[in-house]
């Protein structure tokens, strides 16, 4: 099992959002969380991603733990834990999020060689295989206003997948797609999956869940609208 979410809760101002929602991410998993608006997703992938804590509930990637249920609530792991925790998990953005000043070369780079994951040359390698996998090999030099929103994705895919993650979360990843971009987008998510990295997608996009989830959640199992 790669990540295991036991029981989390959340309120925002007296009302809850997401309610002892539990489940996990296996090798290969693709799980999608789909539903209204206003529902909780976001606010999961948040807590998921360290960005907003939750009230109670456990979260771990493999021996790694980002926080536990104890008797006295949620207790969060040590600063040290926590940044392990999150170098295990990365995100692409709804926007992308690229560095806008940055070529895409450097957008790929700036954030393994800043943490020093191995030797500018084995970085440069690594940037190199991942933009071929992905398709973008010819737009290296350009910045990211000269992309489309399909290469912008796959850029932001790519910069993701440079800290080898071992979970990667997409925020509404076909929501400036057409369909035909948006099944490439979901042939390379699946790719990564069956290489090993868990995947866990938030959507509106139903037929697009439906056709690339292993597993789907709606609303309903992790909302309690009391
Ligand atoms: N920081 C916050 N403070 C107070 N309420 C919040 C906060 N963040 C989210 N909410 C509320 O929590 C609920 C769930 O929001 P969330 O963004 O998680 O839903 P969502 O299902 O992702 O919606 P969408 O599909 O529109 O992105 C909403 O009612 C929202 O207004």
């Amino acid at each position: 099992m790669l990540l295991e979410a036991k029981e989390i809760s959340k309120k925002f101002q007296g009302k809850t959002i997401l309610s002892n929602f539990s489940f996990k991410i296996d090798k290969g998993d693709i799980i999608v969380l789909t539903g209204r608006s206003g529902t909780g997703k976001t606010t999961l992938m948040r807590i998921l991603n360290n960005l907003e804590t939750a009230d109670s509930g456990s979260l771990a990637i493999g021996d790694t733990v980002l926080f536990s249920q104890t008797e006295k609530g949620v207790t969060y792991a040590s600063r040290k834990q926590r940044k392990l925790f999150q170098n295990k998990i990365g995100m692409v953005f709804q926007d992308y999020a690229l560095f806008p000043n940055l070529t895409v070369r450097e957008n790929l780079l700036e954030a393994p060689l800043a943490q020093k994951l191995g030797s500018k040359a084995e970085i440069i390698q690594r940037a190199e295989a991942l933009t071929e996998e992905m398709g973008i090999t010819d737009q290296m030099d350009k910045m990211p206003s000269q992309l489309s929103g399909g290469q912008k994705q796959r850029v932001a895919i790519a910069r993701a997948m440079m800290l080898n993650p071992t979970i990667l979360c997409f925020d509404e990843p076909t929501s400036a797609l057409d369909r035909e971009s948006a099944d490439s987008i979901g042939q390379l998510i699946k790719k990564i999956a069956e290489k090993g990295t868990g995947i866990l997608i938030v959507t509106h996009d139903i037929p697009f869940g439906e056709k690339y989830g292993t597993r789907v959640f709606s609303s309903s199992d992790f909302i309690n609208k009391s």
